[in-house]
């Protein structure tokens, strides 16, 4: 980082309904022994780029998610509306000009990410810079839970969401949004690996 890097803000999104997981609370599921959220929380810490402050968007459970230390908030949109929700509730809540988002259940995402998507969305003049990465069958897919956004989105988001939108990409599609690949010698395959299912969790430890 460097003293012209602007103030960003992490925000974990924990806020799903985790249907997947048994309607489980995802980020309080544990990962090598600490709850998700937490695991998250310390990986967004260990970023070679520093973030300002890191905020958890959660919708149940909110007692326990403070116990983690920083602040919580709730959707600003009712009935689990999707991720989008918690991007909308994190750009409301966050007082830097950029946001980083990323999900409770992929807790290998590289130290590096804050980095390389801020380097990107400089270099290609962009308003979002999202993750994209190599999936099962080796194909490179837009990772849009990890994205870094202006904050003065804000206006553009609640006018989507109120006119009924849901889909990241339908948003970020009217935007300026570099796509970044993870997908470097030296990057780790399984960085982007993600625990739907108990099972999936169980999976990501043994990596
Ligand atoms: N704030 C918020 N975040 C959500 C919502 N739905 C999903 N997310 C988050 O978006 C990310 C990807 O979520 P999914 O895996 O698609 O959904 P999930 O609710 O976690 O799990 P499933 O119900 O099994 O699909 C996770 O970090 C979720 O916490 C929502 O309604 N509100």
């Amino acid at each position: 980082m460097n003293d012209n890097t602007p103030g960003i803000t992490g925000l974990i999104l924990a806020g799903g309904r985790g249907s997947r997981m048994g309607g489980t609370d995802k980020g309080l599921q544990n990962f090598h022994g600490l709850p998700l959220a937490l695991q998250t929380l310390m990986r967004l810490q260990l970023q070679s780029t520093p973030l300002q402050e890191v905020l958890i968007n959660a919708n149940r459970n909110l007692a326990a998610y403070e116990s983690l230390g920083v602040p919580v908030w709730p959707d600003s949109i009712d009935g689990f509306a999707g991720p989008l929700a918690g991007f909308q509730t994190g750009l409301e809540r966050c007082e830097t000009p950029l946001l980083l988002t990323v999900p409770c259940d992929t807790p290998l995402f590289p130290l590096d990410l804050v980095e390389r998507l801020y380097t990107a969305m400089n270099a290609q003049d962009a308003d979002i810079a999202m993750a994209a990465a190599p999936e099962a069958d080796g194909t490179v897919r837009p990772q849009p839970v990890f994205c870094l956004l202006k904050t003065d989105l804000l206006e553009s988001l609640v006018k989507f969401t109120q006119g009924g939108g849901r889909k990241i990409d339908a948003w970020t599609g009217q935007h300026r949004c570099a796509i970044v690949p993870f997908d470097l010698p030296g990057d780790n395959a399984q960085a982007f690996a993600n625990a739907n299912t108990l099972a999936e969790l169980q999976q990501l430890e043994s990596l």
